[in-house]
This record gives C-alpha cells, structure tokens and sequence, in this order.
C-alpha cells in the first residue's frame, strides 16, 4: 500500500477514507495475508494528521474526522493481516502513530528521516491510544520523556529506543520489508491472528469503549481559542520555512 497525498501524505479526511477503504478490500480478500505500507512522496512518509482538518472548521466537523482518525487507528492496529511499514521518509504525529500500530517497522537510513509522537511542539497532547500504542513499542520511560518532549527520533536512535525494528540503507527499504515478511507468513496464521489479538485487544478495548467521549474531548479541546491560535501559528511558520 502506497500513500500518495501530495505534498506530504497529511492525513486528510478523504485520505484517511481512502486508507480505510483500501485496507478493508485488502482484509476481506482472502488472496491476501500480508501488507506492506509505504510512501510514494518523495523524503515523506507523512506528516501525521491534516492540520487543515483541526483548524478554523466547525464542532461537526471536528467530530466526524477524529471519528474517521479512531477507525483508522482500530482497523490497522487489530488487523488480522500481518502489517509492515516500510518507512521511507519523515514521520510525524499521525504517521508515526500509523506506523507503530503495525506488526513491523523497516527505517530508512536517512538522518533526515525522524519519526515520533511530536503533538507537544504543536501544543497540542497525544490522545492516550497514541500514546499506549508509544508505550506497548518503547515502553514507559521512554514513551514519557518522547511524548513531553515531543521528540522526533532520526533513524539511529529510533532503532535505539526501538521504535523501529531495523534501519536500511534507503535503496533497501522495501526488500528488507519483503524479506521480514517471509518469517511473519511462515507461522500457522489463526495462531499468529490470535497472538496478536490476545496483545493488542486491550489497549483497543479501552478506546472502543470511550469512543464518544472521547470524541467529545477532542472537539472540546481543539475548538478552544488558544489550541487554534497554536495550530495557526504552527501552520504560519511551516509556510515561512519557505521565504
Ligand atoms: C485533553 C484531551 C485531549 C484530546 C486529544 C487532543 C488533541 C489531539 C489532537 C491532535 C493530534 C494530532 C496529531 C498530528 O498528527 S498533528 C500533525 C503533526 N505534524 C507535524 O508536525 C509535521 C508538520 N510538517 C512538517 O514538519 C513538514 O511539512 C515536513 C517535514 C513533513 C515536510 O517538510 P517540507 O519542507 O518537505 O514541506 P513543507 O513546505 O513543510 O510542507 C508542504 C506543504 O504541506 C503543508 N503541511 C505540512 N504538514 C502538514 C500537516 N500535518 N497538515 C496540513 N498541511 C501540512 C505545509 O504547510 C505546506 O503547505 P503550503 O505552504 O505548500 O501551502
């Protein structure tokens, strides 16, 4: 699966829908066991979640795409196939959070090419299911100090913390997932499926059942003014980046 959003594959509304779509085609063919996810933006995995979507728009709105951003963390996170990304840029927030919810992790070695959970430099936190899944890939202490920190990890120390499983040279990226995948089919699949349920099912369990509320805790939180006053002048300085 190749994200293509242009210029940075941000995780919009209708993306986030095309993703979903594609990925529910995907598990109810049975011709298929395994994905890989990777990037078709050049130097991009992808800048997390759209901040379009979270800036300027109404309460209505708000709603229906954290509902949408939930669905696409449950599906890929419970997902009976096995799930590999291919990480061939920078990755932050949303993306990274994509990320962390599969099965495997193939970092291309590129200094510029950080990943991690980064919402505090927006000013914004990470819900706690983006931050349970941090915790289940790196553990406590270190999920404490990247979440407060915001910090976006190049691929050495990713590997370090284990946020990633291995880092490649870049041209490697995709054989090096391909060849992970092997070991991953290679295991009896309903024991592979129920071993992952049996350690996923919990932290998914405890979004499954706030879903509303925590819907309600998002508008709430991003709709006050100084949440959109950050975004906007977050957004302000990526724009300036370029003058
Ligand atoms: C108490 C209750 C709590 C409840 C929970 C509450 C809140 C949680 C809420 C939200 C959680 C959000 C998680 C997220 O994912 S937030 C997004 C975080 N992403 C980032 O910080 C990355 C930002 N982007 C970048 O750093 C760079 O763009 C990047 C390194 C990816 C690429 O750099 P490059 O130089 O190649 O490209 P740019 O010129 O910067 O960008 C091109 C173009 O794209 C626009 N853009 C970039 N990122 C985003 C984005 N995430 N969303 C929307 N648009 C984006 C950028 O502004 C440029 O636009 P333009 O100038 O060409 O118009």
């Amino acid at each position: 699966m190749k994200m293509r959003n242009p210029p940075v594959n941000s995780l919009s509304l209708e993306f986030l829908t095309e993703l979903l779509i594609s990925l529910e085609k995907l598990e109810s063919d049975k011709a298929f066991h395994a994905i890989i996810l990777t990037s078709d933006c050049p130097g991009i995995f992808s800048a997390g979640l759209d901040l379009m979507e979270m800036c300027g728009r109404d309460p209505t709105h708000y709603a229906e795409y954290w509902k949408a951003v939930q669905e696409l963390w449950l599906r890929f996170y419970l997902s009976h196939l096995v799930v590999i990304s291919a990480i061939n840029g920078v990755n932050a927030a949303g993306g990274c959070l994509l990320a962390l919810s599969c099965d495997y992790r193939v970092l291309a070695d590129n200094p510029k090419y950080a990943m991690g959970l980064n919402e505090t430099l927006l000013g914004i936190i990470a819900p706690f299911w983006f931050k349970d899944t941090l915790v289940n890939t790196v553990g406590h202490r270190t999920a404490e100090r990247a979440l407060q920190l915001g910090l976006l990890f190049p691929p050495a120390e990713a590997l370090q913390v284990g946020m990633v499983d291995k880092v490649v040279p870049e041209d490697q990226v995709l054989s090096a997932a391909r060849s992970e995948l092997a070991q991953w089919l290679a295991i009896p699949g309903h024991a592979r499926q129920l071993t992952k349920s049996l350690m996923r099912k919990p932290t998914a369990d405890r979004l499954l059942k706030e879903r509303d509320a925590d819907i309600q805790n998002f508008v709430r939180f991003i709709s006050r003014d100084a949440i959109q006053k950050a975004l906007r002048v977050y957004l302000e300085k990526l724009k300036q980046k370029k003058t």
